[in-house]
Formats: structure tokens, sequence, C-alpha cells
């Protein structure tokens, strides 16, 4: 039973040794997803808006490039003859650099056909503008239309640009601010463009700004300033585009001082009825300067934008590879953790436990122990291995101890104390049915054995008489020498017929028995026998039973038994 527990409390160790192990695989997993899950999603979010910011920047680029085309288109419808080829080859290189950026929009950002549109609508644009190549501007009507062709291109283009924009917003709101700072940038690029544009003919035509004109200034510079506002409320970029606002006021401040002074000036000019003080070419070409700083604006926002977006995404993914690595270094560490204690530590001890309870029970138990098992478990497997062999030497000693105190060393019959104890023993087991029976022995005139042939021939003697009792005795019979040549013997038997017979087979046995002399002379012996039986009395009643039986035997000639019923 207790075997049994010992046996099941092993194998409860390792289940709950798999049970930890399966409950820290879990855990460990549940914590990796959290964890795991939340810089994925910020290192995503943080990719995504790479993506998109850098798709935006694509088509925001687009419309920056549309309103510098405009300018350089108006400084060539308003070139004199001289200038002419000087400004064609800068609007050459405007609309190189629109080509260039529109073929760069991907399919996926602006649809083919839309592209395909925005491509026809600028064609016949481009070819209003470009019958000004040769000719002065003569026609305002015509000129008028160049310009306003151009703005329908760029309005056609723009609505494409609201759209992309409302989808971006829907798939990373996240980029709300920048991506609408940034589309109010390429407003204001082109707010301010369209305000020029109002007053181009006139100074050109010399003749007063129509109303529609002056209403359409009014309205622009209301959404001019709607956009500064709009472009004051700065958010996470204020920290890492610590210069934009500074950029932004000085832009602002050169436009007012430079562009907006300049409108102001000739629509006063124009109200008053008193002719322009700046003719139409110097108009477009000083309009067109005091907006340069608008492109560096938008080109300072977009680029500081999107390197905080690829710095941020590099950061999250560093994150996020950090925190893959320390996930995996964990866990291999618990489960290395675990193995290591299942093995080294947990297994040996088990195995030590088997070992104790085989020393326990007196085995011989094999200490030898893995190297791989841990230091401390080491110790404990030699100390273990001491201890068994140092139990053993005790055992073995006790062994010997107990004998020597319970053996006549002579002939290694039971001695008298050990005698009394196991006879006292056997005779509590006697019943009426089965008696026991006490025979005691005395080898007959043994003094002068020893007288004649000396002691040692004497003990010779008292060997042999103890193997030849030993000789006839059954298994469970109590043998023993009493002192000096007397030996007793005493069994249970259902009958004196089997106790004579056995008394006289060993009186025979005796009786044949020859031995030596020191010098070879032979001699024999004898002996008498004294016998007892009962059941439910004292040893040493049936021994002065047996004695006083003896005693008799001697007395009536010796050699022979007395006491049997
Ligand atoms: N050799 C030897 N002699 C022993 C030992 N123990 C006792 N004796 C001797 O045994 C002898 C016993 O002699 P007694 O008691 O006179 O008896 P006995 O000579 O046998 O005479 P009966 O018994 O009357 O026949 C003594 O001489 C003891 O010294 C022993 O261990 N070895």
């Amino acid at each position: 039973m207790k075997k049994l527990k010992k046996a099941s409390s092993s194998a409860n160790v390792l289940r709950y040794l798999w049970g930890s192990t399966a409950a820290t695989l879990i855990l460990t997993s549940i914590l990796s997803w959290w964890l795991l899950s939340g810089s994925w999603a910020a290192w995503h979010s943080a990719r995504n808006n790479v993506i998109q910011f850098d798709n935006f920047y694509q088509v925001l680029l687009v419309s920056n490039d549309l309103a510098s085309e405009r300018a350089y288109a108006n400084e060539l419808v308003l070139s004199p003859q001289e200038k002419k080829a000087q400004a064609g080859a800068s609007l050459d290189n405007s609309r190189q650099i629109t080509d260039r950026d529109l073929a760069k929009i991907p399919a996926d950002l602006l649809s083919p056909a839309l592209l395909r549109s925005t491509i026809e609508q600028l064609k016949p644009a481009r070819n209003k503008v470009d019958q000004f190549r040769e000719v002065t501007l003569s026609d305002p009507v015509v000129a008028q239309r160049a310009i306003d062709s151009m703005v329908a291109a760029t309005d056609f283009y723009h609505e494409a640009l609201f759209r992309r924009t409302s989808e971006f917003l829907l798939l990373e709101p996240s980029a709300l601010g920048p991506i609408l700072r940034a589309q109010a940038l390429g407003e204001l690029r082109d707010a301010t463009g369209r305000l020029g544009a109002q007053l181009i003919i006139p100074v050109a035509t010399h003749t007063p700004i129509p109303l529609g004109n002056i209403e359409a200034l009014s309205r622009g510079k209301e959404r001019i300033a709607v956009l500064w506002w709009l472009l004051r409320t700065q958010g996470a970029e204020a920290h890492y585009l610590p210069g934009f606002m500074q950029q932004l006021e000085s832009t602002r401040d050169q436009f007012e001082k430079q562009g907006v002074a300049m409108i102001d000036s000739l629509v006063i000019e124009s109200e008053s009825g008193q002719p322009y003080s700046v003719d139409a070419a110097n108009f477009a070409l000083r309009y067109h300067a005091s907006l340069g700083s608008f492109n560096e604006l938008l080109d300072t926002y977009l680029a500081g934008v999107k390197k905080h977006y690829v710095y941020t995404e590099q950061q999250a993914l560093l994150h996020l590879m950090m925190v893959v690595v320390i996930l995996i270094v964990l866990n291999l560490l618990a489960m290395g953790l675990i193995f290591y204690v299942r093995s080294r530590v947990l297994r040996p001890i088990l195995r030590l436990n088997e070992i104790a309870t085989g020393i326990i029970a007196g085995k011989q138990q094999d200490t030898l122990m893995n190297d791989s098992t841990a230091e401390e478990v080491q110790e404990l497997f030699s100390s273990l291995g001491t201890l068994g062999d140092k139990l053993r030497e005790q055992t073995r000693l006790s062994k010997t101890l107990q004998r020597q105190s319970e053996e006549d060393p002579l002939t290694n019959l039971l001695n008298r104390r050990a005698f009394d104890a196991l006879g006292g023993n056997l005779l509590k087991l006697a019943s009426p049915q089965q008696p026991a029976w006490l025979i005691m022995m005395d080898v007959d005139h043994f003094k002068s054995i020893n007288d004649t042939w000396g002691h040692p021939t004497g003990d010779k003697v008292l060997v042999q008489l103890a193997t030849t009792l030993k000789k006839f005795s059954r298994p469970g019979d109590v043998i023993g020498r009493l002192g000096g040549e007397e030996f007793a013997m005493i069994f249970c038997s259902p009958g004196h017929e089997d106790v004579t017979g056995y008394t006289t087979r060993i009186q025979n046995e005796i009786r044949r028995l020859r031995f030596e002399g020191p010098k070879g002379e032979p001699f024999s012996i004898t002996a008498s026998f004294g016998v007892a039986s009962g059941w439910q009395q004292e040893l040493s009643d049936m021994l002065a039973q047996a004695d006083a039986a003896l005693y008799e035997a001697k007395n009536s000639g010796r050699d022979r038994v007395c006491g049997l019923p």
C-alpha cells in the first residue's frame, strides 16, 4: 500500500510538471499574443501612415505643379515679344515637371480614367496658352479663355484630389491632421495663384477690374484667411517640425507685403480711375515671385511629415522586433528552465526516492547517476550511496553481534540464553494433540576423555556431536548446547513413538561415531538422554523434568534414554 502511494506521488510530480509546462506555454502564448498584437498594430499603423502619406504626397505634388504651371502660363500670355522665348522655355520646363509627376501617380491612387480625363482637360488648355508663344496679348477675351481653361483643368484635378483625401482619411484616421494641413497648404498655393489671375487681363488691357473679379478677389482673400487660420492649428507636427511655424509666418509676411499689397494698390488704382502703376508682364512676374516661398513651404511640410512617419515606422519596427526577440528569449528560458528542472533535478530526485526506498527494504542499490544531473543532486546521490553502504555494514555487524550473542562459539548451536528464548516460544505453540518434547543429552564420562586425550580432542567430540544432532533435526527444531558436554533439543510431535525412534537413531549414531586421540588412538563414546513432554507450562519446569530423567539415565548405568512414556 505504501509502495503504491510512493509510485503514484512520483507520477503526480511529473504530471504537475507537465501541467505547469502546459500552463506556462498557454500563459506565455497569451502574453506574447497580447504584447505582439499591440506592437504589431503600432507598427502597422505607422507603416500605413508612411504609405498613405507617400501616396498623398504624389497626388498633392501634381496639384502644386499645376498651380506653378498656371503661373508660368500667365507669364507667357502676358510677356512682351522679346521675352516670349524665355517665358516659353520656363513654361515648357514647368509642364515637363507636371507631366513627370502625373506619370508617377500609381493607377490605384487615381484611376486611369480620371488621369486620362485630367490630361484631356489639360491638353486644350495648354493649346490655348500656346497661342501666345508667338503673339502678344491683343484680345483680352482670348487671353482670359486661355487662363480660365488652365484654371478649369486644375479644378478638375482638385476634385479628384478631394475625393482621394477623404478616402485616405477613412483608411488611416490617425493621419487626419497632417493630411488636412498638407492639403490646406496645396489649397493655399492654388488660392494665392488664382487671386493674381483676377487682375491679369484688366492690367494687360488697361481696363478697370470688373465687379465679378473684385468679388472673386474678396472670396479668394477670405479663402486664404481661412487657410492661414487652419494652418496655424498645429498638431503633433509642432514637435518634429519646429521651424515650420516661423517659415509659415515669413511666407505669409512676404505674400502680404508683396503679392497682396500689389493687388490692393491695383484695385485702388482701378477704382479711382488712375492708370495702373505696373504693366501686365511685370505684374505677372512680380506676383509669381511673391508665391515662390509657398512651394518651399509645402515641400518643407511634406518632407518633414514624411520623415517623421518614416522615423515612427522604424521605431515601431524596432520595438516590434525587440518584443519578438524578448518573447522568444523568455519562452526559450522558460522551456529551458522546465526541462532543466525535469531532467537534472526532478528525475534524479525521483530516482533518489527509489534508491532510498530500496535501501529501506535492504536491497543493494545502484547509485550511478547521469553526468548532467545538477551538482547538488549529485552530492545527494553520493551521500545516499555512502549512507546505503554504512547501513549495510551496520546491518551486517548487528547480525554478527546478534548471532554471537545467541550462538555457542564452539559448536555454532544456540547458547543457553537463545535456547531458553526460542524453546519458550516453541513451547507456547504446543497443544495436547501436538505436545512439546524436550530431550537433554549428556556425554558419558566426558571428563575422562579430556583427561585421557586432552581438551582439544574433547572439543572435537563436542563439535562432532553438534553436527550429529543437526543432521537428525528437522526444520523448526530448537537445538542448543546448555553448557559443558550437555545438549538439548525441543520440538513438537504428536506421539512418543516418533520421539522414541528419533532418540534411538541419535543414540545409535553416537555409538557409531569414531574418534582419534592426538596420536591416532581410536576411541568411541556414548551419551545418556533424559526426555520430558508437555504443553502450557514453563520451559524451566520441562528442563527440570528432563534433567531428572537424565539423572536417572546416568545413575542407572548411562548410555540409555529415560523419561519416555
Ligand atoms: N574439552 C572440553 N571440555 C569441557 C568443556 N566444557 C566442560 N568440559 C569438561 O567436561 C567435563 C564434565 O565432567 P563431569 O561433569 O564430571 O561429567 P562426566 O565426566 O561426563 O561424567 P558423567 O556426566 O557423570 O558421565 C569437565 O571435565 C569439564 O572440564 C569444553 O567446552 N570443552
